[in-house]
């Protein structure tokens, strides 16, 4: 709740909104306890072990652990994520047809009770490999992608450090606007437009700011090693035709279980700025999906994008007050997340699309698509990607104020 105390808004820290980072772990834990050392040596070798075939042996061995020495926030996320790595890891491995439908009660276990207590689901998400998944090189040195580094990886040559360092970046840029929503919240309450208007020129050139780090992407990810390699360690079980009923986690659960993969619908960023100017997603899937990813995310920050949907609106203030210069400041915002989202279409159909046409093309002649909807383009959600995100990138239009 955007407390009014002393008349003014702050952003309360039951949201677990860090000043600089917004909805990043700041300076997240990089050791687990002695005990847990069987977890870190497998989540830390990942990809030697999958390639050596080692992997699902070694996971078959670790002692089932209890996570009661894991008292601290930060040493519970960083178990959630390592756990997460070895889970995607054991089911996937190789990325070929040979995946496992079972997790194995040593880890299924302790996931399972680790999720439950920080509000995750046990599979690998947007807020274990982007959120919590960093360390600065040098600890005094900036937070600029050079200084940066993630704590596990999966095959893929480096792969992965480019595509969750460049998303955690955004998330950082974003955090600059995010700050200002209590300013934003009062100038409204005082209904001083100027102040209004700063507001929201401030949280635009923070979106453009953002939009710029995007374009970093391109630098530190190869479209064909996404696609045909990394794409495969981030899939879930929910619509998947390799795991249909799911995975069953031993020792949990009775019936196999059903999780969508990793997705960036998970980041609180965008919903943000969503809930903030007041967009709506009125395409049922692609809201649907949205509003699901939102119980993949830390519960204290679907908290705050219920907040914001319940607080006052900017959007009909704007409307309510007529003002032209308030409506263009209003519409910069909202313009600026057609943007981002414009280039993030840009971007999937680098890393997506084109390299899905290749892969087609070397395997089979082209006018045979029979398995075209199977593998082609398929969400991590399941669903069509580019259908659902030129959707999203529609509806976030529809809201520009004429
Ligand atoms: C190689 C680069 C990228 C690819 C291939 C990619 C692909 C996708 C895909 C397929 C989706 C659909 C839902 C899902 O499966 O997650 C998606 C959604 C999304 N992605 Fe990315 N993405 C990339 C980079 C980024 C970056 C750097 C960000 C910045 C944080 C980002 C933010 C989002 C957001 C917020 C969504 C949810 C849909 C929306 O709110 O518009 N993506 N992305
Ligand atoms: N074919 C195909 C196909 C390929 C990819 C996807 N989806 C996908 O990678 N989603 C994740 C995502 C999207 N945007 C961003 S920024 C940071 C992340 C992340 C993350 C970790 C996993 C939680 N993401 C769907 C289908």
């Amino acid at each position: 709740k955007l407390c009014p105390t002393e008349g003014s808004w702050k952003i309360d820290e039951v949201f677990q909104i860090d000043k600089e980072l917004a909805f990043a772990l700041p300076s997240p834990q990089e050791n687990l306890p002695d005990k847990y050392a069987g977890w870190m040596c497998i989540a830390k070798n990942l990809p030697e072990l999958i390639e050596r075939d080692e992997l699902r042996a070694r996971v078959k061995e670790v002692p089932e652990l209890s996570i009661d020495d894991l008292t601290e926030h930060k040493s519970q996320r960083l178990a959630h994520l390592a756990l997460g790595y070895i889970t995607m890891g054991y089911v996937w491995n190789k990325g070929d047809e040979d995946v496992r439908k079972i997790l194995p009660r040593n880890i299924a276990v302790p996931y399972c009770k680790l999720s439950a207590k920080l509000g995750l689901r046990p599979i690998l998400a947007y807020a274990d490999c982007v959120l919590a998944n960093w360390k600065k090189k040098d600890p005094n040195g900036p937070m600029i992608y050079e200084n940066l580094d993630i704590l596990f990886f999966f095959p893929g040559d480096g792969c992965d450090r480019g595509f969750f360092l460049v998303s955690l970046l955004v998330e950082l840029a974003a955090a600059s606007a995010i700050k200002k929503i209590p300013d934003l919240f009062n100038a409204m309450i005082k209904q001083d437009l100027v102040k209004c208007k700063d507001a929201l020129r401030v949280i635009k050139s923070c979106q453009l700011d953002a939009l710029e780090v995007f374009k970093q992407i391109h630098k530190h990810v190869d479209p064909t090693i996404f696609y045909n390699v990394l794409r495969t360690y981030l899939s879930g079980w929910k619509g998947s035709s390799l795991l249909p009923e799911g995975l069953l986690y031993e020792g949990v659960w009775d019936t196999p279980k059903q999780f969508s993969g990793g997705s960036a619908g998970q980041s609180s960023v965008f919903q943000c700025f969503d809930a903030l100017l007041g967009i709506r997603h009125s395409d049922g899937s692609a809201a649907g999906f949205l509003q699901e990813m939102r119980t993949y995310m830390p519960p204290a920050h679907k908290a705050f994008l219920e907040s914001l949907e319940k607080g006052p609106s900017i959007r009909k203030f704007v409307l309510s007050k007529g003002d032209r210069c308030l409506k263009d400041a209003y519409n910069e915002c909202v313009g600026a997340m057609v943007s981002l989202r414009d280039y993030h279409l840009g971007i999937v159909d680098t890393y997506i699309t084109k390299p899905a046409r290749e892969k087609q093309k070397g395997k089979q002649d082209p006018e045979d698509s029979s398995n075209q909807s199977e593998t082609e383009n398929k969400g991590t959600g399941g669903t069509n990607i580019m259908t659902f995100l030129q959707a999203i990138r529609d509806s976030t239009k529809t809201f520009l104020l004429v």
